[in-house]
């Protein structure tokens, strides 16, 4: 890949309401990614990038992201086969995290391609109960109807499993 570099940050107004992109990057040399269904609008994961991860995006239309805890960068679905294919990168206000709206291969007839690696569609399918103080007895719930494949099966045997639903 040729060399990544992007507009230097320049004014607040320039920054803020500009045509540049000026990605801020944190003292990690990250900013936050959210991932969203280009379709219906479903979060469907948070991750992080680094330069090289939003350079990549940007140039291959395929989402990159930085794994923090491998350490290296990180191509969803290098493992799983479980790919985004980017359909618009937006980024915000002060240029420190952008949202991803992406579309997923199915994983079968009538089931949709899940971003998360416990099987689920999304990472966001458990809803925390509203309206009393926390203790650690809250219970939170599943909204979503399942994993959609099994980790076990797509990772390996060490990962962790769920109740699979097929
Ligand atoms: N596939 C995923 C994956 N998909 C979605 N996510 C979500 O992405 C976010 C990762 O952000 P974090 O900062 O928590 O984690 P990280 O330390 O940067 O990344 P990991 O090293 O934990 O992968 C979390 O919210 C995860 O739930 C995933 N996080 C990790 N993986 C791992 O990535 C590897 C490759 O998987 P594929 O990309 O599907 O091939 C496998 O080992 C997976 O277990
Ligand atoms: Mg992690
Ligand atoms: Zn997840």
């Amino acid at each position: 890949m040729t060399e990544i570099s992007f507009a230097p940050r320049g004014s607040k107004a320039e920054i803020e309401e500009g045509e540049r992109l000026s990605p801020k990057f944190d003292a990690d040399g990250l900013l936050t990614a959210v991932t969203v269904d280009a379709d219906d609008g479903t979060v469907l994961m948070v991750a992080h990038m680094n330069a090289q991860a939003l350079a990549l995006t940007i140039e291959t239309g395929v989402a990159h992201y930085f794994s923090r805890s491998r350490g290296r960068l990180w191509k969803k679905g290098e493992e799983s086969g479980h790919l985004q294919q980017l359909v618009e990168l937006r980024v915000d206000c002060d240029q420190d995290a952008v949202v991803l709206r992406v579309r997923m291969p199915p994983l079968g007839p009538g089931v949709p391609g899940a971003a998360c690696h416990t099987g689920h569609r999304s990472c966001f399918f458990r809803s925390v109960p509203l309206g009393a103080a926390p203790t650690p007895e809250l219970t939170l719930a599943v909204n979503d109807d399942g994993p959609l494949f099994d980790p076990a099966k797509v990772y390996g045997l060490t990962k962790k499993t769920d109740t699979p639903r097929f």
